[in-house]
């Protein structure tokens, strides 16, 4: 993506970890533990879903409390959850899906934004105002592995972050497509194992998935 004020590049997002974890954190004592178990288990890209009371302060907490971490904000349906996720402090944006009037917003700020896409028309509303790095969600449901090797052809030089639905049996599958440069999931990090305070847990999965790559 040209033309943007942003402090940081889509692709600098995608070159950095290729497993983005999807955190849901239901309670803001969870947020820096959780952030620094990701980070021991080698993985330092973070997404904080907007779907908890907690999320905006979660964020501003592992922004704070844990710099080795890019911290980004998931889950932003509009502008004034935009600009509040970036007021948190959020190093990037990811949405689900995306509309005009959300990515043109984004364009004016200087946090970047990964817009949220499911089908080659989505993908080709963004291209049109600059975009070039898109989240594919929800990935299995939306054609999964199959549906990206066919965005190849026509969409050259788009990227593609695949999310929704990827266990540890697929993630390879997509790490491996020339149109991928990392992958997002929630299983990295399971509400049971955050629930029960497991971090342990959770850095022994990250290292496991990073060392089967
Ligand atoms: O809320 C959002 O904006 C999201 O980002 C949705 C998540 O990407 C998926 O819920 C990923 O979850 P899994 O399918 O369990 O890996």
């Amino acid at each position: 993506m040209s033309d943007n004020n942003w402090s940081l590049q889509p692709q600098d997002v995608f070159k950095r970890s290729p497993i983005v974890p999807v955190m849901v954190i239901n309670k803001i004592e969870h947020a820096v533990p959780l952030a620094k178990a990701l980070v021991a288990g080698g993985i330092s890209v973070l997404e904080v879903t907007l779907r908890t009371p907690c999320a905006l302060e979660a964020i501003a907490k592992i922004a704070k409390e844990v710099p080795e971490a890019l911290i980004g904000a998931g889950t932003i349906l509009n502008e004034a959850q935009l600009q509040h996720a970036v007021d948190a402090g959020s190093q990037f944006i990811i949405t689900p899906g995306a509309t005009v009037d959300l990515l043109k917003a984004a364009i004016k700020g200087n946090v970047p934004l990964i817009p949220g896409v499911a089908s080659i028309s989505e993908v080709m509303v963004g291209m049109e105002l600059g975009y070039t790095h898109f989240k594919f969600f929800p990935a299995e449901a939306s054609g999964g592995v199959n549906a990206l090797k066919s965005f190849s052809g026509p969409l050259a030089n788009i990227r593609f972050c695949p999310t929704g639905g990827i266990s540890p049996a697929t993630y390879k599958d997509y790490l491996a497509l020339d149109n991928v440069d990392c992958i997002g999931g929630s299983w990295i990090a399971p509400s049971d194992a955050v629930d029960a305070e497991d971090w342990a847990r959770i850095t022994q999965l990250c290292k496991e998935a990073l060392n089967g790559l």
